[in-house]
C-alpha cells in the first residue's frame, strides 16, 4: 500500500513549516512540500497549514495569506472534504479564510507568550485527534502573540452545542482565549484548527513531551484505513 500523503504549504515567512513535514514523516505518511504561489495541491491526501507569520503578520496574522493562490485551491477542496489542519499561524489563516469561525486576537498580556502548555483534547472524533481518548490531557508548547481565541455570543453557543472545541487550556489560559479555547474544528469535522504546536511535541529530546505526535497517526492512520 502505497503511504498516505499529506501536503505542508509554506507561505513566505512560514516558520514550522519544516517541523511538521518531520512530524509527517515521524507518523509513517510522505510530507509533500507545497508552495503558496502555486494552483497545485499535487494530490495530497491532506494539507497542513504550519505555523509562523505568514507575509510577516502584516495587516493581521493570516489576512494575507488568505488571499495566496493556493488558499483557493484549500478552501474548494475543504469544502469537498479534504482534512486540513492548521496549526497557530495556520489556524490563524483558516479563521481569516471563513474555514472556522471567530478570529485569533492579540494575547490578553499584549506579549509573545512560549510556554509548555497543558491541554485537554475535548473532541476524539476528528481525523486529526482519532489517536486520542476525549478528555485526554496533553502538554503541548504554545507560542504566539495573536492566540487569543474570540468569536461572537452565538458562535461560541454554537461551537459548545455542537461539540467543536478540539482542545482546551488547563491550568492557566495563556492568552485569554474565550471559554480556555486551544482548538476548534468546522462542522463538517474535516477542518482542525490549533493554537499549541504539536510538531514540536513529538520526540523527548527536543519536545515536552512526544504528546503532539497523535495529531499526525490520527491522520495517518484514518487516511490509510480509508
Ligand atoms: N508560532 C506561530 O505560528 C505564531 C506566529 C503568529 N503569527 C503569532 O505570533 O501569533
Amino acid at each position: 500500500m502505497n503511504a498516505a500523503r499529506i501536503g505542508v504549504i509554506t507561505f513566505p515567512g512560514s516558520l514550522d513549516d519544516r517541523d511538521a513535514a518531520r512530524a509527517i514523516t515521524m507518523a509513517g505518511a510522505e510530507a509533500v512540500p507545497l508552495w503558496h504561489a502555486d494552483h497545485d495541491l499535487r494530490d495530497v491526501d491532506a494539507v497542513v497549514l504550519p505555523g509562523g507569520f505568514s507575509y510577516g503578520d502584516y495587516l493581521r496574522a493570516g489576512a494575507l495569506a488568505r488571499f495566496a493562490p493556493l488558499m483557493t485551491e484549500v478552501i474548494a477542496a475543504a469544502g469537498n472534504g479534504l482534512p486540513v489542519l492548521g496549526i497557530c499561524n495556520g489556524f490563524q489563516v483558516l479563521c481569516e479564510s471563513h474555514l472556522l469561525p471567530g478570529a485569533l486576537l492579540p494575547n490578553a498580556g499584549l506579549h509573545f507568550v512560549c510556554r509548555d502548555q497543558r491541554l485537554r483534547i475535548d473532541d476524539a472524533g476528528t481525523a486529526w485527534t482519532a489517536d486520542y481518548s476525549t478528555g485526554q490531557e496533553v502538554v503541548i508548547p504554545v507560542k504566539n502573540a495573536d492566540g487569543r481565541y474570540a468569536a461572537d455570543r452565538e458562535t461560541l453557543a454554537e461551537l459548545e452545542g455542537e461539540g467543536r472545541v478540539v482542545a482546551r487550556y488547563l491550568d492557566l489560559n495563556p492568552n485569554g482565549s474565550l471559554n480556555d479555547i486551544a482548538g476548534i474544528r468546522n462542522e463538517a469535522g474535516n477542518v482542525v484548527g490549533l493554537m499549541p504546536h504539536p510538531e514540536h511535541a513529538v520526540e523527548s529530546l527536543t519536545g515536552p513531551s512526544t504528546d503532539g505526535l497523535g495529531f499526525f497517526t490520527s491522520i495517518v492512520k484514518g487516511l490509510v484505513g480509508a
